[in-house]
């Protein structure tokens, strides 16, 4: 494997951008917009600076990542890779289409991995006549900071192309854990229902959006308090995947509506400069 195409380069795809050419493979970022591609390279580009600064890398080193990504507004360009991955947003129309587009432009042995948050892979695999080169290949934000990868088998996944996924997981510094297909698979089946109940505690006068934080970090060493981190994660894709787990498994899971009204006023979190805090 030599050249990896990344599809959406906002915070997610820039990462795994960066974790692949810092890995030494040749990376094509990909968005909709020449303005996106620009905005995730120039936060590699930040990110490296600040690894130059600390000692931790070698201002060559980090011309030689930045040499190997080259930005790219057109799908065709998988034509070149044999991975692809894909983090565009949290939307399964969004993916079928994307994947309906690769699948018809990679050569026959390119993977199709994507990083969905609680999507199903079989469904996003049934969409192309591979497959069993579909794999679920999830990351955790922030890329460059975060060791797991959850890896994700379609029902119809090769045993040869997950093996190859863990090995890639492994030499991007990550440690690949495999879980099955299910909504949410384990991260977020287990994470997202805490950030759903941290919201209903806010919207029910329970406690402020501080004091909620103050008790998950202090009183259970979270890093980041639920809120924090819905604002980190984005209250969008928060709500996604809430959407997700709450039609798979039930009521149980059903999204507070706090959560959606934050979303319809485009409080999106840090991403759009204001979520449950103001950045
Ligand atoms: C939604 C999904 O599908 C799945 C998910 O991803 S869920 C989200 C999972 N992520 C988490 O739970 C993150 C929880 N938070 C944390 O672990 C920590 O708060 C954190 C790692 C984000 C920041 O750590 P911190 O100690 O509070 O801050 P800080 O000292 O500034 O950062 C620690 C290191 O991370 C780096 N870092 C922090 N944010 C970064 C970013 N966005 N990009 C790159 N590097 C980053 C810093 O540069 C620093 O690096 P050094 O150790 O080399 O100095
Ligand atoms: N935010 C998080 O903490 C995590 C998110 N994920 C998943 O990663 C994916 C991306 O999430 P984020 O990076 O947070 O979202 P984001 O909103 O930061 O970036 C999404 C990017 O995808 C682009 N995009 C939309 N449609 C596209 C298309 N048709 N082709 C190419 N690019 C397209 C957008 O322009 C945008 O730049 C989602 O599936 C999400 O569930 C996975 C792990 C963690």
């Amino acid at each position: 494997m030599k050249t990896i195409m990344v599809v959406g380069a906002g915070q997610m795809g820039s990462g795994i951008a960066q974790v692949a050419a810092q890995a030494g493979y040749a990376v094509i970022l990909n968005d909709i917009k020449d303005e996106f591609v620009q905005r995730g390279l120039q936060t590699i580009a930040k990110n490296l600076s600040r690894s130059v600064e600390k000692g931790k890398m070698e201002a060559a080193e980090k011309e030689a990542v930045l040499s190997r990504l080259k930005p790219s507004v057109a799908l065709e360009d998988a034509a070149a890779a044999d991975l692809v991955i894909e983090a565009a947003v949290e939307n399964m129309a969004i993916k079928a289409e994307i994947f309906k587009q690769l699948d018809a432009v990679c050569p026959e042995a390119t993977i199709l991995a994507t990083n969905t948050s609680s999507l199903p892979i079989t469904e996003v695999a049934a969409v192309t006549k591979r497959p069993e080169k579909v794999i679920g290949m999830h990351f955790m934000n922030p890329v460059p900071v975060m060791k797991l990868v959850e890896v994700i088998r379609g029902l119809a996944t090769d045993d040869a192309v997950y093996g190859e996924i863990e090995a890639l997981s492994r030499k991007m510094g990550k440690t690949p854990v495999e879980v099955n297909d299910a909504p949410g698979f384990v991260a977020n089946r287990i994470l997202i229902p805490m950030i759903n109940e941290a919201v209903w505690t806010l919207y029910e006068g329970i406690a402020g959006i501080e004091e909620i934080d103050q008790v998950m970090k202090l009183g259970m060493n979270h890093p980041m308090g639920p809120l924090t981190l819905a604002d980190l994660i984005g209250l969008d894709t928060v709500l996604a995947i809430c959407e997700v787990l709450h039609e798979g498994m039930g009521d149980k899971y059903r999204p507070c509506p706090l959560l959606r009204k934050y979303v319809k006023a485009g409080w999106l979190g840090r991403k759009t400069g204001r979520g449950f805090y103001q950045y």
